[in-house]
């Protein structure tokens, strides 16, 4: 296994892409892909059309709804959902929070930085890249669950407000994620308690930035990933596009959709529904103007055992994936990721 190791604050400092990006266009060529990248295509009617989910319609089960709610989790690995009953100024006002948070002195977040923890608080995913190109984008990671996990002192004293409105946050997308859990359930024929996770709220809370890059053909904001979760939501900035998924070895642009939010099924999820959800492959593109900021909250499954519902193991659909523990799982994800592989693979029947 990789061993991670932590960074002095000034060797974190160094690495961060915010800090790079304002020395302008000189940004160190590791950042680079040099083939550049395949393009990803607009796809507005996609996103208005069969990925575009009401939520108000799916909590009173409408056959319809949950019929596309089944197609888009089977075929893409996600949607947008409207209608989620989450204020869209509370969201508005997160994203604007995050970004204050961001705009804050160096000093000032690297306080959230945790010395002997990497993955934790405010930093940057490039610090355990290894020899793969790194990410153009700077985050605050936290955990949210189990209490055990949680790291107070990566927690932003500043902007005030931050904190309250993580946790409110969380506790807002854990409603719509009870629903969501059901609708899943209920759209593959079966009791609507049978795919049930997140019990006690998100694991995990991201607040991402990507700092306005000078070479957006050649850089990427997050490289090609399948999320290491159920399911993850985001709410991203409105006036940026940037988030892209990947299907049949086409990208496509995920369009803003004004008040929605983002849903993506993970790998974990996938496991749990013996792949008959497909999680979504997604990566994220930069520009050479504007930051982007996203808002991402993280389910992980309640049992440290994962295993496909046998409801959906059939002599048509055989098991895919083996069951394994969460500890099996966890020391792969950082492994994988300096790799560019997904640790799921490594689970397959
Ligand atoms: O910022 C985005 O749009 C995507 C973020 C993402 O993929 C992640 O945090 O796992
Ligand atoms: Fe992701």
């Amino acid at each position: 296994m990789t061993q991670v190791v932590p960074l002095t604050k000034q060797e974190l400092a160094s690495k961060l892409v915010q800090e790079i990006a304002k020395k302008g266009d000189e940004i160190p060529e590791e950042y680079l892909r040099k083939d550049g990248f395949p393009e990803a295509i607009d796809a507005p009617d996609l996103w208005r059309g069969k990925l575009l989910i009401d939520f108000s319609l799916l909590s009173s089960y409408s056959a319809t709804e949950l019929a596309k709610l089944r197609s888009a989790l089977s075929q893409w690995g996600c949607f947008q959902v409207i209608n989620h009953g989450i204020d869209i100024s509370f969201l508005e006002e997160l994203i604007e929070v995050s970004k204050q948070f961001f705009a804050l002195p160096l000093e000032e977040k690297l306080k959230c930085s945790a010395a002997d923890d990497i993955v934790q608080g405010y930093g940057t995913d490039s610090a355990y890249s290894g020899s793969q190109t790194p990410n153009w984008n700077d985050r605050l990671f936290l955990f949210l669950h189990p209490k055990e996990r949680l790291r107070h002192e990566c927690w932003p004293q500043k902007p005030e407000k931050l904190r309250e409105m993580i946790v409110e946050y969380s506790k807002k997308i854990s409603t719509v994620n009870k629903v969501i859990c059901k609708a899943m359930s209920r759209s593959l024929g079966l009791e609507e308690n049978c795919l049930e996770f997140g019990k006690h709220g998100p694991a995990m809370a991201r607040l991402n930035l990507y700092p306005p890059c000078p070479y957006p053909e050649r850089v990427l904001g997050a490289k090609p990933h399948a999320d290491h979760t159920v399911i993850t939501y985001l709410f991203p900035e409105k006036e940026v596009e940037g988030l892209q998924i990947l299907k049949d070895d086409q990208w496509y642009k995920v369009s803003v959709i004004p008040d929605a939010l983002f849903i993506n099924f993970g790998e974990l999820g996938e496991a749990m529904t013996n792949g008959v959800f497909k999680s979504a492959v997604h990566r994220v593109g930069t520009n050479s103007e504007k930051d982007r900021i996203s808002a991402v909250m993280f389910f992980n499954p309640d049992d440290e055992e994962v295993e496909p519902l046998s409801e959906l193991i059939s002599a048509h659909k055989p098991q895919l994936y083996r069951k394994f523990n969460m500890k099996e799982y966890r020391p792969k994800i950082y492994e994988s990721f300096r790799l560019g592989l997904r640790p799921l693979h490594g689970f397959q029947v």
